[in-house]
């Protein structure tokens, strides 16, 4: 089967949630089943943009990635868009076999057997400021279809309504490591981001989170955001 891919990139650094700062080579699917109105990845979301995209074959995708990291078998994060609404199960088996390790990031609004096969699987479900609403028997599904691998929850936070909404969904998943991450407003690639607009999102994140008693989540930036700003491709 093959797939679309908007693009293979790295090696980088793994800029956001459990993995932050680990070598990592990203493979972006194309398209989405969500329109996030802040969406940091519209290049892999937007059908204006597929004829960007590739159709690639499992294996010249691995090809791809084993050229990237000079044979090394390095952590390869599958994103997107929602990478969920395509079959990754033939690149996951084919790197696996090579040495190579595996997270995705997806919203889970989409359930895959495949999920079982990563080490990490990175749900992302999107607060109100998105826009989107969750269909928690998705969700749940895809909680499910991760089997044995690794889980773990990561929210943007733009504002006070999405942090209580954090709340109630951190509840809800009492076991599972919850990571926030301040929304980037900015997202226009030909834009430069404002740092100090970034740290003062963080301070807050920080303030009403940590500064109020609520000591479960690890709240981080998104780190290549503060290095590259909002460059693609790193
Ligand atoms: C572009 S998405 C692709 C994977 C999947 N569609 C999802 O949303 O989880 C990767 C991550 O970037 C986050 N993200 C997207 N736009 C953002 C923004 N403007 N600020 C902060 N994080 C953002 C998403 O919430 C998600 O955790
Ligand atoms: N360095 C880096 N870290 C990331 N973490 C999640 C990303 C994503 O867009 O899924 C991303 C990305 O695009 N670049
Ligand atoms: S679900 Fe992810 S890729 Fe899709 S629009 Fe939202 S942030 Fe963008
Ligand atoms: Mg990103």
């Amino acid at each position: 089967m093959s797939l679309r891919i908007a693009e293979i990139f790295g090696p980088t650094i793994q800029g956001e949630g459990a993995l932050i700062g680990q070598p990592t080579v990203f493979i972006r699917a194309g398209g989405c089943d969500y329109r996030c109105s802040w969406c940091d990845s519209l290049h892999a979301v937007d059908s204006r943009y597929r004829h960007d995209w590739q159709v690639m074959q499992p294996d010249e995708v691995m090809d791809r990635v084993v050229a990237l990291s000079g044979g090394q078998p390095v952590m390869v994060s599958i994103s997107g868009g929602n990478p969920a609404i395509q079959d990754f199960a033939p690149v996951i088996a084919q790197g696996r076999a090579l040495g190579y390790r595996f997270a995705c990031e997806t919203q889970g609004s989409v359930a895959r057997d495949w999920f079982a096969d990563l080490d990490l699987l990175v749900l992302s479900p999107k607060p109100p400021s998105s826009g989107e609403q969750v269909d928690w028997v998705a969700f749940d599904r895809c909680l499910q279809a991760a089997g044995r691998a690794d889980r773990i929850l990561k929210i943007v936070i733009f504002d006070q309504r999405d942090l209580d909404w954090a709340q109630d969904v951190a509840a809800r998943y009492p076991r599972l490591p919850l990571y926030l991450q301040p929304g980037n407003p900015e997202t226009d690639p030909a834009q430069a981001v404002d740092p100090q607009d970034l740290a003062d999102r963080m301070l807050w994140l920080v303030d009403q989170t940590v500064g109020r008693g609520w000591l479960r989540p690890r709240i981080l930036p998104q780190l290549h955001v503060l290095i590259w700003g909002n460059r693609r491709g790193v």
